[in-house]
């Protein structure tokens, strides 16, 4: 756990809800703590719906809580968290630039010259192992590149705090596998804060410090909070063998099933709001 001076994230009762058609609001979030060190890696776990991007959101700066208070770095965060870099389940590719103005562009908006930003980028390509496509168009990549230049294309602006929401999510196993390791390979070099949304278990113990459990929504709350021990580095594919992962998985499901089968049942039925 992060100690006070040192919070790179810090959520204090932090509520979220949303406007409804019907004029009614839909708590989603119940206020919550949250904490997020400097250099921690924590996910975020829980069942669909209970709110994992709307804490998201509320750290990004992108939602503004109901209740409560979001600080970065200790300041009271009221627009856009500009200390993050965010990664979605979708990327934010733009097809008619090419891969390696995709991942300049955000160097070029904080005004580095254009010719020092291209040098960057390629530097960038090559750490996220796509050093021969730059000249490429995002729609000549496979989803697993896409990724990588996803990855670049946050990374070379040197965020803080790296927000990702289910990053990973669209792409099969063993491409998630890797990207896995890249991620933890370049999160290695400097361990920026990372606050990092996925459904999957295996996925936040073989990454994270820290597993944050969710309960079902609405009103979703913090029911759980995981240290992982494991040492790093981690292979992401090999680490699944180890008998301590095992055994955190099964204590760390033990909380999580029932929200899982309470987060179906919810959806099932009549409005909850
Ligand atoms: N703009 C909105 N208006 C109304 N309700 C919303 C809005 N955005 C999210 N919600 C509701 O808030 C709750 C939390 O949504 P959120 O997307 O944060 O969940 P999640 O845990 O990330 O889900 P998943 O794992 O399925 O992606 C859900 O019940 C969702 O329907």
């Amino acid at each position: 756990m992060p100690n006070e001076n040192s919070h790179a994230v810090r959520l204090h009762g932090v509520s979220i809800d949303f406007a409804l058609a019907n004029g009614k609001r839909f708590e989603a979030v119940a206020p919550v703590d949250l904490s997020v060190g400097d250099h921690e890696f924590v996910a975020i776990v829980g069942p669909t719906g209970c709110g994992k991007s709307t804490l998201l959101n509320a750290a990004a700066g992108l939602l503004k809580p109901a209740s409560g208070s979001v600080e970065i770095f200790g300041e009271r965060l009221s627009d856009i968290n500009r200390k993050a870099g965010y990664l979605f389940q979708q990327d934010a590719l733009m097809p008619w630039k090419t891969v390696s103005d995709n991942v300049a562009i955000g160097l070029e908006i904080a005004g580095t010259p254009t010719r020092v930003a291209r040098e960057k980028a390629q530097e960038w390509l090559v750490r996220v192992g796509l050093g021969a496509f730059g000249d490429r168009f995002p729609q000549m990549l496979s989803g697993g590149q896409r990724k990588r230049v996803g990855l670049a294309q946050v990374l070379i602006r040197d965020p803080k705090i790296l927000l990702m929401d289910e990053p990973f999510g669209p792409l099969d196993a063993q491409t998630r596998l890797i990207m896995g390791d890249l991620l933890l390979k370049l999160w290695s070099e400097d361990r920026k804060a990372v606050m990092f949304v996925t459904h999957d278990l295996d996925e936040a113990i073989a990454l994270a410090d820290r597993i944050i459990i969710m309960s079902a929504g609405p009103r979703s709350r913090i029911i759980g909070d995981f240290p992982v021990t494991l040492e790093r580095p981690r292979d992401v594919g090999e680490i699944r063998h180890d008998p301590r992962f095992n055994a955190l998985h099964r204590e760390i499901w033990d909380a999580l099933r029932d929200q899982v089968m309470a987060a179906y049942q919810n959806t099932a039925g009549a409005p909850a709001a």
